[in-house]
């Protein structure tokens, strides 16, 4: 007689590609797939509406992914260990399968279920699956991890990538099982006001489609610095939630190589790798020094000395900083969950270089908003941003008008996300209005009603050097 299996899933919501899917077919041809909404999460500060809302979404596709294969996707609430030992006792399931994962919580949760399994006797059986080289596989020669990103970048893409793995054939129901109905986002205590994109595997398939095979990739050398453009991938909600393989994606840059025609297109591919190379560096980095998850990775900078305005803190949440291209890139958050790369750069190096405002403060609200938002990645920009992390040149502050009339010249999205300043022309828009030259753009903005900007970039940056450079004379002193 066949012995079930128990499939946990967590960040990995599909059926193409998966580790531990593979693996547990491999174990039993009755494979029993559950998704448990933890608690300990869901009651989280900063768990966003919008995340909550992609997983329900990514769930019911994955159900009926399942129900195709003619399998049932369980779900509960609660405790993982507790609502794991329940299913194992009720199905006679002798083993449980589940993909890793780096963050803290999720380690310290891992090994408890895997204790409390075992004492139960019930096997576990987890391994890598979330990246293409996992923390340990990526080293030096002295066998030490790396801590900045160019090195690690020439090592990981000279490492063999795996192919992706295949659905498994041939899985059989455990007949006595029914599928429930997903529980709503009020069920679980959640309003989300925002846009958020489509997910599910199907949907994440047709956007590395629409980049890769639609070429668009090949163009992204440019592309990607322009917030006004389609010119990234979008897939980075999918990325965050497993709805699509990182195996796959691999792959579908590989096929891209044959289409290569120019210098250009090579550079676009490669950028694009490295992309995916900075998610795995920063995956490392929070594995190997945890502690970069509340301090900075430099830990003298916790010394750092921030001024912390509640005000301006708002002011920047709420996109009203009366810098436009700030503005609007915050809004786009608020509104859609997401926001461009090029403007996650703005506006965390404006709230800590400008507003003197801790880096935390501004990660969390990410997290808070974020339809991505991921400890590692997330935390890995906010460091890199406030110059407090692995970054080797880590003292560099964006000037909010230079990059607005570099990225979005015609200010095309300045127009998208501040519309009360949609009639006005382009310099209007672009100019800084904290000095004499652009006092005439501020006096068309404020008869919008568009805010004064709340600090002068000149006066702040100054100060953030300052304060920057006393941390950096009692290390050397030190
Ligand atoms: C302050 C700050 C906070 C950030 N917070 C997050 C976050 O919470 N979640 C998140 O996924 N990304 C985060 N990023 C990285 C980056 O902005 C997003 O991954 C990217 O904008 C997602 O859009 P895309 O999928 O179109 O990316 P593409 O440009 O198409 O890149 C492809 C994929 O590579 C990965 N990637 C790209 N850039 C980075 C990067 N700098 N660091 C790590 N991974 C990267 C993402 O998985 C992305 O989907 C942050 C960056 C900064 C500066």
């Amino acid at each position: 007689m066949v012995s079930p299996v128990l499939l946990w899933h967590r960040r990995d919501l599909r059926l193409q590609d998966n580790a531990a899917l593979h693996e547990a077919a491999r174990y039993s041809s009755q494979v029993v797939p559950v998704f448990i909404f933890d608690r300990q999460i869901l009651e989280r500060a900063d768990t966003a509406p919008a995340r909550v809302a992609f997983l329900l979404e990514a769930l019911e596709r994955l159900q009926e992914g399942y129900r195709q294969l003619g399998l049932t996707l369980l779900w509960q609430i609660g405790d993982p260990l507790v609502e794991l030992q329940h299913l194992a006792a009720t199905l006679g399931a002798k083993a449980v399968f589940w993909n890793e994962d780096v963050e803290p919580f999720a380690r310290q949760r891992d090994s408890r279920v895997r204790a409390g399994l075992a004492e139960a006797g019930i096997q576990c059986f987890s391994g890598q699956d979330m990246l293409l080289h996992g923390p340990g596989e990526v080293l030096t020669q002295a066998g030490d991890p790396y801590s900045v990103f160019t090195p690690f970048w020439r090592r990981w893409r000279s490492l063999p990538k795996r192919d992706p793995y295949p659905i498994p054939k041939a899985l059989q129901p455990v007949p006595s099982l029914q599928a429930q109905p997903l529980p709503s986002l009020a069920d679980l205590g959640f309003v989300c006001t925002q846009a958020i994109p489509a997910a599910g595997e199907a949907a994440a398939q047709a956007l590395l489609e629409d980049f890769c095979d639609g070429l668009r990739i090949l163009d992204y050398e440019r592309s990607r610095n322009f917030p006004a453009e389609e010119g990234t991938s979008r897939l980075s909600p999918h990325l965050r939630w497993g709805t699509v393989g990182i195996r796959q994606v691999w792959q579908a840059t590989v096929a891209v190589e044959a289409e290569i025609r120019s210098e250009e297109a090579e550079a676009s591919l490669q950028t694009w790798r490295q992309e995916l190379c900075w998610r795995e560096f920063y995956k490392h980095v929070l594995a190997h020094w945890p502690h970069v998850e509340t301090s900075s990775y430099r830990k003298a900078f916790d010394g750092l000395e921030w001024e912390n305005r509640q005000d301006r803190f708002q002011a920047w949440c709420e996109g009203q900083t009366g810098y436009p291209i700030v503005d609007a890139a915050m809004r786009q958050l608020n509104e859609t969950g997401w926001m461009h790369n090029r403007c996650r750069m703005i506006v965390a190096s404006f709230l800590t270089k400008d507003l003197l405002i801790d880096w935390r403060w501004g990660e969390r609200y990410f997290m808070q908003k974020l339809v991505d938002g991921d400890l590692a990645a997330n935390n890995g920009g906010w460091q890199w941003s406030a110059g407090v992390g692995t970054d080797p040149k880590p003292l560099r502050i964006f000037n909010p008008a230079t990059q607005a009339a570099r990225y979005d010249p015609e200010g095309e999205y300045i127009r998208r996300y501040v519309p009360e300043l949609a009639g006005l022309d382009t310099p209007a828009l672009l100019l800084v209005g904290d000095d004499q030259k652009g006092s005439w753009a501020l006096q068309e903005r404020r008869a919008c009603g568009y805010p004064d900007p709340i600090v002068n970039h000149k006066v702040q940056q100054q100060e953030f050097k300052r304060r920057y450079q006393a941390v950096q004379g009692s290390c050397s002193s030190g």
